[in-house]
């Protein structure tokens, strides 16, 4: 597929136009959050200023508009992500966060009990591996980790070890925020499955990026966020298997997600708004569908590529010194962000030395400590790439890079 036509998608963001000291923005923190194309900020202005109104209540027209494009938004995403089910397996939180939580107080506080374990990475995001962590201390299970390789890849034949009959739950992360591995989560879902136990796909940095199918991949319940992929923040979606999500009780209770409350006890409304209880994130859902509609127009399988090729000539321009460790799998083999370290710089001093040269770049550990401690970091600067960063941009990172090195030596 042709590369994408980069200088035509930076017209939709104007933020990339900013300047600090007569020098443009080098955007480069996308695996935090991304920039949001106009079509999208129009999208939600336009909602506020034509069609504003609560959903699922009042019979009045504006009600009606808004709780159409609210219930709409969730089918949209529903077939962004391949879910045959529509909207009744598609639940909008306010983050990848909340989606994990929403499984492990619905499901896990519910199911799990002593000698149940829960298979989770070394390279889990603290979204995941802190959630399924402190269920299984509340409940008595026990969390076990899949280690990484010298290359940051997934030891599968220890999954295939750690994954048994007591395995109730495995939480994997989809592509890693901090080394850019891709792992195979279609292949750890039959493991689980072979195991009887569900799969929790963590998509907060694969389903902006590249085409997911979850009925290709399987997974029983897959999370990501909005703010990730050209939406706003205050929206992430969480993806669960229909007939999962109708044996589960919800854990936040309220308007919207009832049909009949009496004094003595309350019935659920359908799916999935018996798990959006409250005024749920409509301005944000009808803007994610936006997003969708803004991302499939380019086309996810050319953003893979384009972020593939940024990561790979990152790797390859970063590793011309010695004194550049980058974390995670070869420069040709993961998603698009590179974690690294210079030797004579620490992370944090490097960051805001870019920052002087307006690279924006993330340093710290990225909600990744336990990962950390095992690749012997304490920290680490990470550059993540999208649809509108350029080689240029990369060199320009690795100029300031190099002056980081020379203020440093
Ligand atoms: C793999 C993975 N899983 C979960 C999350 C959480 O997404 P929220 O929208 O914050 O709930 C993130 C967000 N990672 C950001 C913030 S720490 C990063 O800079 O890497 C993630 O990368």
């Amino acid at each position: 597929a042709e590369p994408l036509n980069v200088e035509a998608i930076r017209e939709d963001f104007p933020i990339l136009q900013r300047e600090f000291d007569d020098t443009q923005l080098v955007y480069l923190d996308n695996a935090a959050t991304t920039q949001t194309p106009e079509p999208v900020v129009e999208t939600i202005a336009d909602y506020y200023r034509r069609y504003n109104a609560n959903v699922h209540r009042g019979i009045h027209q504006l009600s009606q508009e808004a709780s159409i494009a609210y219930e709409e938004a969730h089918d949209r995403v529903a077939e962004f992500i391949g879910a045959s089910g529509g909207r009744e397996e598609v639940i909008f939180t306010k983050n990848t966060t909340e989606s994990v939580n929403l499984v492990a107080y619905a499901w896990g506080l519910e199911e799990l009990g002593p000698g149940d374990e829960i298979v989770l990475t070394e390279m889990e995001h603290h979204a995941n591996l802190v959630t399924w962590q402190q269920i299984a201390k509340r409940t008595g299970a026990e969390c076990k980790y899949i280690p990484i390789t010298d290359e940051g890849r997934l030891d599968m034949d220890a999954a295939r070890e750690l994954i048994t009959d007591e395995t109730e739950m495995v939480a994997a992360v989809h592509v890693s925020n901090t080394l850019g591995t891709v792992n195979p989560v279609s292949e750890l879902a039959a493991i689980a499955h072979d195991h009887d136990a569900y799969m929790f796909v963590d998509a907060a940095q694969s389903v902006p990026n590249r085409s997911v199918d979850v009925e290709a991949i399987d997974a029983d319940f897959l999370a990501f966020s909005g703010h990730k992929m050209c939406g706003p923040t205050g929206i992430g979606v969480l993806y669960g298997k229909q007939h999962i999500l109708e044996s589960m009780e919800p854990y936040l209770y309220g308007g919207e997600m009832i049909l009949k409350v009496t004094f003595e006890d309350s019935k659920w409304n359908e799916l999935p708004w018996k798990y959006e209880a409250g005024t749920p994130v409509i301005s944000q859902g009808i803007a994610l569908a936006e997003a969708c509609d803004y991302l499939d127009d380019i086309g996810m399988d050319r953003i893979e590529r384009h972020e593939a090729r940024l990561a790979e000539y990152a790797y390859d321009r970063l590793t011309e010194h010695d004194d550049v460790e980058v974390y995670g799998p070869p420069g040709d083999d993961r998603g698009g962000l590179v974690a690294f370290n210079v030797d004579s710089v620490h992370a944090h001093d490097l960051s805001s030395i870019l920052n002087d040269s307006a690279v924006a770049i993330r340093a710290g550990d990225h909600c990744t400590q336990p990962l950390h401690d095992v690749l012997g970091a304490t920290a680490s600067a990470r550059a993540s790439f999208y649809i509108y960063n350029t080689k240029t941009e990369v060199d320009k990172l690795v100029e300031a890079v190099d002056d980081a090195r020379q203020l440093f030596s």
